[in-house]
């Protein structure tokens, strides 16, 4: 697997994690607009009924006014329109109050002065009849005044009481928000961390499992990475019904060289045989090392002509190295036996051993020579 998939692991982890990220900034994005909306949306009309009733003891401390001066008028028309509107808008404030998040006891007070007024307002009416009916203003202006002193302290109250509650939601909400905000960046944080991890860990497994289908020597494919790579492609031999041909490559006289020139002299020219064959196949073709001075090449969809040629390139190409590229002061050949199956009756170990016969013959016959099956 590996490069490739490690890659494509990776860029799908890299747009998961990225796709998360994204889904968790909207999320905050989201949030951040609804929690300001929500804090404008709950105390927003509050205060804008309290202020529009703010209007009221202004209106009437004018109107008062207006009585106690040299040539008293009654603005008639406006005390009656305040008498109708001011417990109008104690009902609408206090409705507000009630729905509210603010702490009833909190505005308790503001809320009893306003109901007084309520409870005040008949007589106020009582006291504009009577000086409609030519009697001095004192009593209305007295009552008047008082009404007025009461709903300014209350609207004050109630004014500066929401102003303060909407600040400390609003500094709760940011709060809220940076609280969240880190949460989601340490939740990040994790998962990005635990992917990391993941992904190491996919690339030491990755690299223990080439490891234990290398050779150590020549880097090569090992016999157990034979094994696997054999089965694959005889499967994709016998479904396309293509031929599949093997050959066996052992190093003629190998153990004298070795006790002539040393052990490291030999591993010299394993090294140096194995880059010959891998300079010798093509990409589609497989080589492993399976044992001391023996190799063994895979090529899928070739013939036995094909794969004849290719021993006989490589056999050439092994006869002709000399010493610089060996890296001992010798001359090598090897003997190759091939074997080629195709269809449903080729079985890899009776091919396997078809070549290993082959290579026998080579042996057998002088060395230095390729034997097909
Ligand atoms: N340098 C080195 N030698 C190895 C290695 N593995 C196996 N050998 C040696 O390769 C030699 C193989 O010898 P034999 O099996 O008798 O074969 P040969 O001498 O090549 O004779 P033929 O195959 O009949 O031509 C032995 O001496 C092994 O010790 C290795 O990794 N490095």
């Amino acid at each position: 697997m590996s490069q490739r998939h490690y890659r494509a692991l990776s860029w799908q982890m890299a747009l998961g994690f990225t796709l998360l990220a994204g889904v968790c900034a909207l999320a905050i994005g989201f949030y951040m607009i609804n929690a300001r909306q929500h804090v404008g949306a709950n105390y927003a009309a509050l205060v804008a009924d309290v202020v529009r009733a703010q209007q009221h003891p202004v209106l009437l401390r004018h109107t008062l006014d207006r009585l106690q001066s040299p040539t008293p008028q009654l603005d008639q028309e406006r005390l009656e329109n305040l008498l109708w509107r001011i417990p109008q808008h104690i009902d609408g404030v206090t409705y507000g109050l009630e729905r509210s998040q603010l702490d009833s006891g909190a505005y308790a007070s503001a809320l009893d002065r306003l109901r007084r007024v309520e409870e005040q307002m008949p007589e106020l009416q009582h006291h504009i009849d009577d000086v409609l009916g030519g009697a001095a203003p004192d009593g209305l202006t007295r009552l008047g005044y008082v009404i007025e002193n009461e709903l300014s302290w209350a609207y004050s109250e109630l004014n500066e009481l929401i102003h303060v509650a909407a600040a400390e939601q609003r500094l709760t909400m940011e709060r809220l928000t940076w609280a969240i905000g880190a949460l989601v960046v340490l939740v990040l944080m994790v998962v990005g961390g635990l992917m990391l991890a993941l992904l190491r860990l996919h690339r030491e497994r990755e690299a223990v499992k080439r490891l234990s289908l290398a050779d150590e020597l020549t880097g090569l494919g090992n016999r157990r990475y034979l094994l696997e790579v054999a089965g694959r492609l005889h499967e994709q031999s016998l479904r396309n019904n293509q031929p599949l041909s093997i050959a066996l490559l052992d190093l003629d006289l190998f153990k004298e060289l070795n006790d002539s020139l040393g052990h490291p002299a030999g591993d010299r020219v394993l090294k140096a045989f194995a880059n010959a064959i891998q300079e010798e196949i093509r990409q589609a073709d497989f080589v492993a090392r399976i044992g001391g001075e023996e190799f063994c090449i895979l090529m899928p969809d070739t013939p036995s002509e094909g794969a004849f040629e290719l021993a006989e390139r490589i056999r050439h190409h092994i006869a002709g190295l000399t010493e610089p590229t060996l890296g001992a002061p010798t001359t090598l050949t090897v003997s190759l036996g091939l074997a080629t199956g195709q269809g449903q009756g080729s079985h890899f170990d009776s091919l396997y051993s078809r070549a290993d016969k082959a290579l026998y013959r080579a042996k057998a016959n002088g060395r230095n020579c390729t034997r097909v099956a």
